[in-house]
């Protein structure tokens, strides 16, 4: 049983991310998080979670907005059991295995037989291994065929449980999962209506997974019990435990009860066999779902976060240049503000281009310190310098034959930058502490919200390698120029968290849709999809008004804008208040004719 964290809230509600104490678990929305998080708030190397000196212990990794322990802004914690760290929306809690007394009323309870589960994998394939009665070998191999047809957990188990319950003489069979938390719950009992009587020996469960060992119990002393009222006792005179071990992990345990003694040596060893093909059954069709769920899961998030929505011409300007540089094989530079959707541009040119079917890495050269971002990108030797404890792949050759989006690259070393210079042409590069040069063949993306030519003056940036990089340049325009992809964003978030949050019939008030139109919207569509997140969350039904936007950011309103349509508003009401409403007198000092002046009056709806 392993130390995990739970989600408790956020867009991961519900999932569990084991914590291996052996190596540093990160945080974030990085792809290459070992727990990845969805949560905008989330930077993308958000924290990291750690076990030092027998300790849980987290660390925020310089991220924008900052990692919560139990409710305090936290830049180190150590983490106890429960321990609770909010990033963004998402609520994390530190499970640690339970150790508990023994609870349960073992004490009068004597083991009749035990048997270790073989993990051998060629034992593995004889799951018939220790039958003695050859008897049952028929039902055995009737059950491997009805195992053989289906994928189906479901269906695997029951058959399994029916054919037990048949042949062993036992009075129940159920069948338990760990139910997340370290706990073995009933998940399946045969005959159903005895689900109540089923109490499971917390520490023969714990021996049975732990040791993987089958185990046999009796209870003489309800010998004379004949009365009992089988439904709601808690006492069965003999019972069976069987580990599903898949040889890599245990799945689940097989268990048996019988009213009267007693099972006999047949029983036990068709109810281990009968859990060997159980396991490698399961194991079978929890691979087939998973891959169900997984693809759907892929196919779902492409859709929610990976589809560029816009249809204002800078954006359809846009979309038509990624479909040309998708096709082209040179190396990428993507601008634009923060948060107006480089990443996702990124990801546009990398769907449209010949190695689409390969994988795309991305790094954030921001989130990385400085004198550690040459070694993570070129690799390292172990020894190579302090706290290198081993050899490093680095991405570049973790990338090959795909594609490196390497984001932030303004703060690249200028070393870095010679580097990647020398890949960019084709060139060998050296791993740090190596001494033989390495060759890859990857397609670089990088992107920044810097002014990269400033740097170049500055000579923070080689300027041989910002003209290598932007041979394809992407310019993301920054939200408040995109005209009307304003409100196609707004419905488009909108109905992504009223869907996420479970509130279907959320509507926007006409008023809140005009503060949303009118922000200039200095974070981008980060920000807008952030306020809308947020906005679906606090909102009163039946509609967002402005206060739930939050958007209490009062220098930043329409009129800071650059949307000529708000400046020429401005200024036809500025000149109209100098000539004291004289719309002949303000045509002539905008320099526009009178009837122009008239209709756009009109069109704004300007007061005289
Ligand atoms: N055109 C768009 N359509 C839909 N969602 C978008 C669009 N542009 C950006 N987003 C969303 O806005 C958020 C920020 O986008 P992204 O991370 O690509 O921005 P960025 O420019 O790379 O940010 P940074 O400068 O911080 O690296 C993401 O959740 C992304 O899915």
């Amino acid at each position: 049983m392993v130390t995990y964290l739970t989600v408790q809230s956020g867009p991961e509600k519900g999932k569990h991310f084991p914590l291996d104490p052996e190596r540093p678990m990160h945080i974030g929305r990085g792809s290459t998080c070992e727990i990845m998080l969805s949560d905008p708030i989330s930077s993308r190397f958000h924290a990291v979670v750690y076990f030092e000196d027998g300790n849980w212990h987290l660390r925020d990794t310089s991220s924008s907005n900052g990692t919560f322990v139990n409710g305090q802004k936290a830049q180190h914690a150590r983490m106890l059991d429960q321990a609770v760290l909010r990033i963004g929306s998402t609520e994390l809690r530190l499970i640690e295995p339970e150790v508990d007394p023994d609870s349960d009323d073992e004490s009068n309870r004597t083991v009749i037989q035990g048997v270790a589960a073989d993990r051998e994998p060629d034992q593995d394939l004889d799951p018939l291994g220790h039958l003695s009665d050859t008897g049952h070998l028929l039902d055995l191999y009737s059950l491997s065929l009805s195992l053989l047809r289906s994928d189906d957990a479901n269906d695997v188990s029951e058959s399994v449980l029916r054919l037990l319950l048949d042949r062993s003489g036992a009075d129940a069979v159920g069948l338990s999962f760990d139910s997340g938390d370290g706990r073995y719950k009933p998940h399946q009992v045969v005959p159903a209506d005895l689900v109540k009587a089923v109490k499971l020996s917390r520490s023969l469960i714990r021996r049975v997974v732990g040791k993987g060992e089958a185990i046999w119990t009796g209870d003489r002393t309800r010998q004379d019990d004949s009365d009992s009222d089988l439904a709601n006792s808690e006492h069965w005179s003999d019972a069976i435990y069987v580990p599903l071990d898949s040889g890599e992990n245990n799945l689940g345990v097989l268990h048996l009860y019988r009213r009267e003694p007693s099972f006999n040596e047949a029983d036990f060893e068709l109810a281990v066999a009968a859990g060997r093909l159980l396991a490698v059954a399961l194991s079978r069709a929890l691979k087939s779902d998973s891959l169900k769920v997984e693809s759907k899961r892929i196919a779902q998030r492409n859709a929610d976060t990976d589809e560029l929505i816009g249809s204002s011409a800078t954006m359809a300007k846009l979309k038509e240049k990624i479909a040309r540089v998708g096709q082209a094989s040179g190396s990428v530079l993507v601008r634009g503000e923060s948060g107006s959707g480089k990443e996702l541009v990124a990801r546009a040119v990398y769907r449209q281009s010949n190695r689409a079917m390969r994988p795309m890495l991305t790094v954030n050269c921001a989130a990385i310190p400085q004198s550690l971002i040459e070694s993570q990108l070129f690799g390292h030797k172990k020894g190579s310098f302090t706290g290198a404890d081993s050899d490093h792949i680095g991405w570049f050759q973790q990338a090959h034959t795909g594609t490196l989006f390497l984001d932030e690259i303004g703060e690249l070393t200028l070393e870095g930058q010679a580097k990647l210079l020398r890949i960019l042409e084709g060139h060998p590069f050296l791993p740090v502490g190596a001494t033989e040069e390495v060759l890859v063949d990857v397609r670089v993306i990088a992107a920044t919200n810097r002014d990269l030519a400033e740097f170049v003056r500055e000579k923070k940036f080689r300027e041989d390698l910002f003209y290598r990089l932007s041979v394809f340049e992407l310019v993301v325009p920054p939200l408040r120029e995109r005209g009307d992809d304003i409100e196609l964003l707004v419905q488009h978030f909108l109905h992504h968290f009223r869907v996420q949050h479970g509130r279907g019939s959320l509507g926007l008030s006409d008023d809140t849709l005009q503060r949303l139109l009118d922000y200039a919207w200095p974070g981008n569509v980060r920000q807008l999809r952030n306020v809308i997140d947020s906005a679906v969350v606090m909102a009163d039904d039946p509609e967002i008004m402005p206060e739930d936007l939050g958007l209490r950011d009062a220098g930043l309103s329409r009129l800071d804008t650059l949307r000529i349509d708000e400046w020429e508003k401005r200024l036809i009401d500025k000149a109209l208040r100098r000539t004291s409403g004289s719309v002949h007198d303000a045509a002539k000092l905008l320099g526009i004719s009178r009837a122009t002046a008239y209709r756009k009056i009109s069109e704004y709806d300007i007061q005289r």
